[in-house]
């Protein structure tokens, strides 16, 4: 840490303890959290509180991220809401005396046994980097200290050289080390292991599946209640092209576009059955000639990724974490009580936001209220009884930004699950086919976006464009199928018979249109008019 100065600063809170021992110091902490946090924290890009009001800040736990003499704090903060709900943050700080340490993330002012300094979030802080990251490194396999690290396999040794800031949009706060690894600082913190943490460290350490950044470490700690809670994850940086959403939004343009450079006439377009298996040899050639092979190709590609994620995910037999299970009843009852839920609120946003809506939004909004029970009907309609698949752990939120494009191939990121749900409903086992839903939801979200962002500068009728689009939803989905469930099958994990699979699959989109309802609604209503159409066109299908 820099260099210490004594200075004469009087307006500044002073503490007569050690950094050290700050922590430890009532009128400090009592002081920080209610006068100093409160405010800090809602300026934060991490914090997911916005929506909602402050009522007071607690600290849960703090731990010591500590190396030799080298002391910072990581801190368990409970942030309490007017609305009777509560969240918890990380947020690391460390004691700066010198200006130039301090110029982003400044928490407070304070002087410290006569030294004047600054509280900052550590990780602006090469050195607090480099400690975690030489933690991880040189940690013992086993660590049984509160303040557990974690080396993964795919670590290899290395001396630091260089750390700075991912500087993605993203909700937690990333760190590119050497060039070569990923430190992802959990910001939302749960009282349990992170899945993004426990997947990682299962598919890649364990099970070697290769298309997921490997896993290359963790930090986590053990809360008062001896809960396991995750701070940190490190992984392999994978040198990649974009991310598939932004892939396939710049692959549909083209393909749209050549509706009217190559004359094709929408009307003239063979169709296919939703959900049925379609061999990439047997997509008819006036389909090929009009969105070109490649699309098709990735497509496969991809389902082969999602199938051997699948097939890793299925194939524990020891760690119950992971195991597979068949639907029973618990099961049935906790679904239709989540989906019940997350209905009624979406009617609610829809209902008390109908008079910021307007044209096809607002069209298709009435018609969400208006047909209520028949969604809640296909909601209802769901028995665990003649359901003979298994059920595994999922990835829980896929869709194309989850996953990276690298060389024509796919690798696929953030296990951490749907952010709505609580981290123990992500951990609760699912049908695979629910990934497999929500990466069908987002094509159909790929082909609606390109047709409302571009549409007007397109040579096609929007009409025109609607029909073209949901043909190839259905060709790219039927494809997807075919090369998914046979490598489903010929690894033997069971999704079921081919009416399941296809009743799973409608179920899975419907309620993940309706999940995608809230979230737009809530991020950015001028996308809402995308699920709507979604669940219009869900339920329109026989
Ligand atoms: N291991 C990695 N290698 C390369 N890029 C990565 C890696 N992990 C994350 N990214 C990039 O950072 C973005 C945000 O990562 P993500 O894990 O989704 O963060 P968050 O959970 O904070 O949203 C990803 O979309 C991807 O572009
Ligand atoms: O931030 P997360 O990756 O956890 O996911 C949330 O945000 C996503 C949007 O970034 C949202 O995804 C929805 O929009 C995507 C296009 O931007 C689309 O590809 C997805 O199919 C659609 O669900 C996701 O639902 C939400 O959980």
């Amino acid at each position: 840490m820099a260099k210490a100065e004594t200075s004469k600063n009087k307006s500044i809170p002073r503490f007569n303890v050690p950094w050290e021992q700050l922590m430890d110091d009532e009128g400090f902490v009592k002081m920080f959290l209610s006068e100093v946090l409160e405010e800090y924290i809602q300026k934060q890009r991490w914090y997911g509180g916005k929506s909602s009001k402050l009522k007071y800040i607690e600290l849960t736990e703090y731990f010591r991220i500590q190396q030799n003499e080298e002391v910072y704090y990581g801190l368990i903060l409970e942030v309490n809401f007017q609305e009777a709900f509560y969240q918890h943050y990380f947020l690391p700080i460390a004691f700066v005396t010198d200006e130039d340490f301090a110029k982003k993330d400044r928490i407070l002012s304070v002087n410290v046994q006569g030294t004047d300094g600054v509280l900052i979030d550590a990780i602006n802080l090469e050195a607090f980097r480099r400690l975690v990251f030489e933690r991880i490194l040189s940690s013992e396999p086993n660590d049984t200290t509160r303040v557990q690290y974690h080396r993964g396999d795919a670590l290899k040794e290395t001396a630091y050289q260089s750390s700075r800031f991912m500087g993605m949009e993203q909700s937690n706060t990333s760190v590119i080390i050497n060039d070569k690894c990923v430190i992802k600082f959990f910001r939302r913190i749960y009282a349990n292991k992170n899945p993004d943490y426990e997947m990682s460290r299962f598919l890649s350490n364990r099970k070697g599946f290769k298309n997921t950044p490997a896993y290359q470490g963790s930090l986590n700690i053990i809360d008062s209640d001896n809960f396991i809670i995750t701070i940190a994850l490190m992984q392999e940086l994978v040198p990649n092209q974009g991310d598939a959403w932004e892939y396939m939004l710049e692959k549909m343009l083209k393909v749209f576009s050549n509706l009217s450079l190559r004359g094709i006439k929408v009307d003239r377009l063979p169709n296919h059955e939703l959900f049925l298996r379609l061999p990439l040899r047997k997509v008819p050639h006036e389909i090929i000639d009009w969105a070109g092979l490649s699309i098709f190709q990735e497509i496969e590609q991809m389902a082969k990724r999602t199938a051997e994620m699948h097939i890793a995910l299925g194939s524990e037999f020891e760690e119950t974490a992971f195991e597979p299970q068949h639907f029973n009843m618990d099961y049935e009852v906790w679904l239709k009580n989540r989906v019940f839920y997350q209905f009624q609120n979406r009617l609610n946003t829809v209902e008390n936001n109908l008079h910021k809506l307007d044209g096809k939004t607002l069209e298709l909004a009435k018609q969400f209220l208006d047909g209520k029970n028949e969604i809640r009907k296909r909601f209802q309609d769901y028995d665990w009884t003649k359901l003979k698949g298994e059920r595994i752990r999922i990835h829980g939120d896929y869709h194309l930004g989850q996953i990276l494009v690298k060389d024509g191939d796919f690798i696929i990121l953030d296990f951490e699950g749907e952010p709505e749900s609580t981290i123990r409903d992500r951990q609760v086992k699912q049908p695979p086919l629910k990934d497999v839903a929500g990466l069908f939801r987002s094509f159909h979200y790929a082909i609606y976006a390109t047709i409302f962002n571009h549409g007007s500068e397109l040579d096609s009728t929007h009409e025109d464009l609607v029909t073209a689009g949901e043909i190839l939803y259905r060709y790219l989905i039927g494809v997807f199928l075919q090369k998914y469930t046979e490598l489903i099958q010929a690894a033997n994990l069971n999704i079921g018979y081919n009416q399941e699979r296809v009743f799973m699959l409608k179920y899975s989109m419907l309620e993940k249109a309706v999940y995608e309802l809230g979230y737009e609604m809530n991020a950015r209503p001028l996308w809402a008019v995308i699920p709507l159409e979604g669940i219009a066109s869900i339920m329109n299908q026989e």
